[in-house]
């Protein structure tokens, strides 16, 4: 099936609360949600993590474009990228069309979200300081991509979840 594409976006670092609030967004907005580590591994037969560890960083961006291209055409709801995803090469120009969203979160907070490291084998051997330059790396690349960034710092889902709402650009 062919669509419009996702009427939302979302992008930022691992633990940034895509899935969380992008599951939020899609029953608000009355739409399906997608979050696509779950289609890269559906595809590829391994959690997006575990992908990056085996395959490396660079391969692994390729499939990335590779379904994206893909997957954008057929989803209408709200879509969650990878962490990585933006910066991967030729994303940034796929996601123009549509409403992006950044989730911000600073590395102190981000430390303290639920599971991150189990989910993300890649930042080991020392997470904090592999975070710290990932967010500082990629941060201007979600603040390129991005319509809107809304700021998760200390904050409960709920009020992001509006903030979110209201920075959705009308297409
Ligand atoms: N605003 C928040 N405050 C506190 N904890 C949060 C918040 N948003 C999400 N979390 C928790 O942080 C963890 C990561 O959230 P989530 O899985 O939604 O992030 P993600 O951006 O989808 O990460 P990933 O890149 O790993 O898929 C979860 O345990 C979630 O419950
Ligand atoms: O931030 C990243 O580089 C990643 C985040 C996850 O969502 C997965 O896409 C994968 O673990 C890579
Ligand atoms: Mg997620």
């Amino acid at each position: 099936m062919t669509t419009n594409g996702p009427v939302l976006v979302l992008v930022g670092p691992p633990g940034s609360g895509k899935s969380t609030i992008g599951r939020m967004a899609a029953e608000r907005l009355g739409v399906g949600f997608r979050d696509f580590d779950d289609d890269m591994a559906a595809e590829h037969g391994k959690e997006a993590g575990d992908l990056v560890v085996d395959l490396g960083r660079e391969r692994f961006q390729q499939l990335e474009h590779e379904l994206l291209i893909r997957v954008l055409p057929q989803h209408d709801g709200v879509l969650a990228l990878g962490g990585g995803t933006p910066t991967a090469p030729g994303v940034p120009d796929l996601l123009k069309p549509y409403s992006v969203v950044f989730l911000d979160v600073d590395l102190d907070h981000l430390l303290k979200r639920e599971g991150l490291v189990a989910l993300h084998p890649w930042l080991l051997p020392n997470p904090r300081a592999h975070l710290k330059q990932m967010l500082a790396d990629r941060r201007p690349i979600y603040t390129q991509v991005a319509d809107a960034t809304v700021e998760t710092n200390g904050r409960d889902p709920q009020d992001i979840l509006e903030d979110v709402l209201a920075a959705m650009p009308v297409r």
